[in-house]
Order: C-alpha cells, then structure tokens, then sequence
C-alpha cells in the first residue's frame, strides 16, 4: 500500500490516522464545534458540509471555511458531502453538488474532500481533476447502510474507486453479523496487498467496531472517531480510540523491534 502525503502527513504509513468528525447543524454552531475537535487529539477533522443545515452561497461558504482554517491550524481538513443514497442528508442533485464541491475548493482551504464513486465517472473525474488542480486530495467513497456486499463485490467496488483516480479510497459497510465483520476484513487485507493508494474501510454498527480499531492489521489508513459528535452508528469515542490504536502500534513495533535484532 502506498501513503499519501497531505498538509506535510503522510496517511497510509504504518500508524492510522484519526479524523474527527464535525456535524453541526448550523453555521451559529460550527466554531464552537470545531474548538471542542480541536482540544482533542485527532489530526483531521472531516467536515460534514451535507448536515449543516445553510442556504450556502460562494461567499457564506468561503467565509464559513476561512473561519474554519483559522480554528483548526495545521489539521488536515475534510470536507464531506453526503447523499441521503449513501447515509447523509444532501438531496439536492449533481449539479448542487458539483456547484459546492467547486466552492469548497475555491477557497484554497481543504486539503481533501469525499466524492462518492456513486455519482457516475464523469462528475468524479471532473471533481478529481479540479480538486488536482488546486493540489486538493480526492477520497473516493462508497457507503451501504443497508448491508455487507459479498467479499466478490466489496473488492470490485475499491479496485473501480482505485481506477477512477481516487488518492483515497473508503468503503463502509453494514454488517448484520460478525460473519460481515470478517467479510470486510478480510477484503481489507486483500485489497491492502494490492492496493496503490491508501485504503480507508469500516463496518459500521456496534457489530463493526473492531473494524475501527484494528486499521494497522489488516489495511485501513484512517479511522473516524467522535470527539464533538458522531457522524456514523458505531463511531467510538476518540480518546479511547487513540489508547487503543497505540496499544496495538506498539505492540506491533516492538515484535518488528525483535524480529530485527
Ligand atoms: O465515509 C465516512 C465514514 C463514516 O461513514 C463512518 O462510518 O465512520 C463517517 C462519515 O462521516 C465519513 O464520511
């Protein structure tokens, strides 16, 4: 697996990397919001833009990623938008999409957005190669919160996400048991072989949560956890999630430490 270097930190090396989430519903409501993230330990912040609840304008929505910039300093920023399709609350179409996408990188103040394989290859292209152009990384993402695709479709949806030119790719899933779990994992680890971007994968739900700790073993290059908010079922809380994810590295390295001497 290959890392990606953005904001001067590499994702994708060993240690995952986790992104808080921040889900205000209101623009009154996002600083104070991203203060709470910012007194945490997480290192990148994922804006979901698709839940709070404005009618943005180019200015409003530059101005609105100013202020943010100003609070988050060197984190590395996320801007999300979610459709209701794939678990979010934007309904407004491709062309609204597209438009606030366009917005969100005029600003100069992203370092990553999250475009959805699901909007068809064009619009993805398009947005990769504008958001290239203002030197903006791409995750491209797939979500089903309906259930777990067989491990045959899990793998064919990141190798298509890969192919369509994303610097990241994320799949999450829902799992209806633990079997779904191991499905995920293990096309994770499949994947992780192969894979020439850094990989970002999750079952959701109380049932996944192991996914969201264990990145290091099996291939997944960022966790999302709640340090002001939960934008997914199953998000942990991100000082636990921090202790944990430690635990293991350094479990980790210190078996590698042996092995070397
Ligand atoms: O794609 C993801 C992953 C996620 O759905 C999760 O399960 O943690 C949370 C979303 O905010 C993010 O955009």
């Amino acid at each position: 697996m290959k890392s990606f270097k953005v904001r001067g930190k590499q994702i994708g090396d060993e240690a995952v990397t986790i992104c808080a989430p921040l889900c205000a519903q209101k623009r009154f409501d996002l600083l104070s919001e991203t203060r709470r993230i910012v007194s945490s330990c997480a290192p990148m912040v994922e804006w979901r833009l698709d839940l709070c609840q404005e009618a943005w304008t180019e200015e409003t929505l530059q101005l609105t990623m100013t202020a943010l910039r100003e609070v988050l300093g060197e984190r590395i920023l996320l801007v999300t938008i979610r459709t209701v399709e794939e678990g979010g609350a934007f309904a407004a179409g491709s062309a609204r999409y597209q438009q606030l996408y366009r917005w969100v990188l005029a600003s100069g103040q992203a370092d990553l957005i999250d475009v959805e394989a699901s909007q068809g290859e064009s619009l993805v292209a398009s947005l990769i190669r504008e958001a290239h152009e203002r030197q903006v990384g791409v995750i491209v993402s797939s979500h089903d919160f309906a259930g777990t695709p067989s491990e045959a479709e899990m793998l064919a949806r990141l190798r298509q996400m890969q192919e369509a030119g994303g610097d990241l790719i994320k799949l999450a899933v829902m799992p209806r048991d633990a079997t779904d779990v191991l499905a995920l994992l293990s096309v994770t680890t499949l994947m992780h072989k192969e894979a020439k971007v850094p990989l970002i994968t999750m079952s959701m739900g109380a049932l996944g949560a192991i996914s969201r700790l264990s990145g290091e073993v099996f291939g997944s290059a960022v966790t999302f956890a709640s340090a002001a908010g939960s934008s997914a079922p199953g998000q942990l809380s991100i000082d636990l999630v921090a202790q944990t994810l430690s635990l293991l590295h350094e479990a980790l390295a210190q078996e590698k430490r042996e092995k070397s001497l």
